[in-house]
């Protein structure tokens, strides 16, 4: 294998460039019930997938440092977040939504200040490109924003007066309680914030458990929540997860957990809570999204989507593509255009130009690949494109393994990494068997330009997976389109609108209908802080 290609996937000390250049940060303090807390306790290190060279090789750069924070720490902000929701009469679930809207408009504003800081953190700490972690970053004041159209249109809608057999009632869309929202390294910024942020604008208060890989990169917001929110409105959790979470669990005061990781974690973070029935969970989870290319897709769109879905940041998405089916009319012609195409793809560091694949954050992840390529080797599948599996301490090369069957660990895990693995199908019974055995079902494409197939195709997958791709890449967004799954790949929906519902109540103040009643709600939405936007419906 020629590797000369690969060998500067590294940086030495004097060759960052300089935008690109970031002093080690050591963050000393978090953000509790309104106040940064001073920490001089034990620290947790943060360590770059971009390695420089050291005495022993190639080794991870270190960026920074965070607290590792305790139970204890966790307990305290626990006690703010419940003092400041204070059973929906705290002063951040009690304000008015146009003043809980003018909040989050500052909180963009101060956000915005940050963003070239938060963009090189993320290239630095999880090895996002730098056109990735601008697109991360831009996105998600997007989100923030449109939220804030959203819950205008959905408290208009909500609060409409409703009137049926001799009653009428005014609704109210409230708040559910203490939210902890915890998210994935491979957006630490976007996915959490999904959450987060129609959480915190619907006026739940938030323990907000920070990413491992990424950590850094929410630093500089910090201060933003600050002075943004009321205090206690918004609480940090640092530490070791397995260590702070249980308590928090155990405690049975959270009312909403928010998740986006694997489904043996939800599960186990679940079981903590003491009363799981009345734990509202909205989850994102575990995903093998299959393409299906079949004898009469278009090979060349076939490809390049199926590149896009499968490497996009080195196939670190829970969207991703993770396994190929491809009908054997068309396979051998695929897999060569495929394989092709991947030793095209550019590897290099963050800040490279129009690089396309990145070291990877997790430090275990190169053995786990190495591991799943050489078990389908040893049962007869091969390593199809050049350079693929090359890897050194955080890089690995994208590898094209075909033909994977079901006897191989590639057909099963979610190897959430770049490795591409294909499986060869004769009939169109086998791929649809596939997600009907499996434990998850999140999306799927389907390449074909037979519209009759692709129409026989699309009502099997739509009752087995919660998006099915036609000619196209699967993904998350628009993010005004519903995100969900079906099986262990999601409990809950988020988008800008479902997950302004999913965090928040629809409650009733009704009475019969008297002309005195009916004086007395208009009396109380004029006068009630909480109530709506504009009078338009006060009847
Ligand atoms: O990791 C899961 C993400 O929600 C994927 O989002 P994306 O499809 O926009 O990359």
């Amino acid at each position: 294998m020629d590797t000369t290609r690969f060998e500067n996937i590294f940086v030495a000390e004097n060759q960052i460039p300089e935008e690109f250049q970031l002093p080690e940060i050591h963050q000393n303090e978090y953000l509790l019930n309104g106040e940064m807390v001073q920490w001089n306790g034990p620290v947790n290190e943060v360590w770059s997938p971009v390695c420089i060279p050291g005495a022993e090789g190639l080794q991870r750069k270190l960026v920074g440092t965070y607290p590792d924070t305790s139970p204890k720490e966790a307990m305290e902000a626990l006690d703010a977040a419940l003092a400041a929701y204070n059973n929906g009469m705290g002063e951040w679930p009690a304000m008015s939504v146009e003043k809980r809207i003018g909040c989050m408009q500052n909180f963009v504003y101060l956000m915005i200040k940050q963003r070239s800081l938060v963009i090189k953190l993320l290239m630095w700490e999880i090895g996002k490109s730098l056109a990735d972690s601008t697109k991360e970053f831009d996105r998600t004041v997007d989100y923030i924003n449109a939220t804030i159209d959203a819950l205008k249109e959905l408290d208009r809608e909500s609060s409409r007066f409703q009137e049926a057999e001799g009653t009428i009632a005014q609704t109210r869309r409230l708040p559910l309680g203490v939210v902890l929202s915890m998210g994935p390294f491979n957006y630490p910024l976007n996915e959490i914030f999904t959450t987060l942020i129609p959480a915190l604008i619907m006026g739940n208060t938030i323990l907000f458990k920070l990413p491992k890989h990424g950590i850094l990169a929410h630093y500089p917001l910090l201060e933003a929540f600050k002075e943004a929110f009321p205090k206690g409105a918004v609480n940090t959790l640092y530490g070791k997860g397995s260590e702070i979470i249980p308590p928090l669990m155990e405690s049975g005061k959270i009312n909403v957990l928010a998740f986006i990781g694997s489904s043996k974690v939800a599960n186990g973070l679940k079981k903590q809570h003491p009363k799981v029935n009345r734990l509202r969970a909205i989850l994102s989870l575990d995903a093998k999204n299959a393409a299906i290319v079949t004898n009469n897709a278009d090979l060349d769109v076939a490809v390049s989507e199926c590149i896009a879905g499968s490497l996009s940041f080195n196939g670190q998405r829970c969207t991703a593509l993770k396994l190929i089916f491809v009908q054997e009319g068309v396979a051998d012609e695929f897999v060569k255009k495929l394989s092709d195409a991947v030793s095209a793809l550019k590897p290099g560091l963050p800040w490279d130009k129009d690089v396309k694949i990145t070291p990877l954050p997790e430090a275990d992840k190169p053995a786990y690949l190495k591991e799943c390529i050489d078990d389908a080797v040893a049962k007869g599948a091969k390593v199809m494109n050049e350079g693929g599996g090359y890897m050194n301490a955080s890089f690995v090369f994208p590898a094209v393994v075909y033909p994977v069957d079901d006897s191989m660990k590639l057909y099963h895990e979610e190897q959430f990494g770049p490795v591409v693995p294909v499986v060869r199908f004769k009939s169109i019974e086998e791929p649809i068997d596939y997600q009907i055995n499996a434990s998850h079902g999140m999306q799927v494409s389907i390449f074909s330009n037979d519209p009759a197939e692709v129409a026989s195709l699309i009502d099997p997958f739509v009752n087995l997976v919660s998006r099915v791709n036609i000619n196209c890449q699967a993904q998350r967004g628009p993010d005004v389109f519903p995100f969900t799954g079906r099986k262990d790949s999601a409990e809950g929906t988020l988008s800008v609108f479902d997950a302004l519902r999913s965090f928040s109540i629809r409650s009733l103040v009704a009475a019969k209908v008297t002309d005195a009643n009916k004086e007395l709600l208009n009396r109380i939405v004029r006068d009630h802080e909480s109530g709506f936007l504009s009078t338009d419906y006060i009847f």
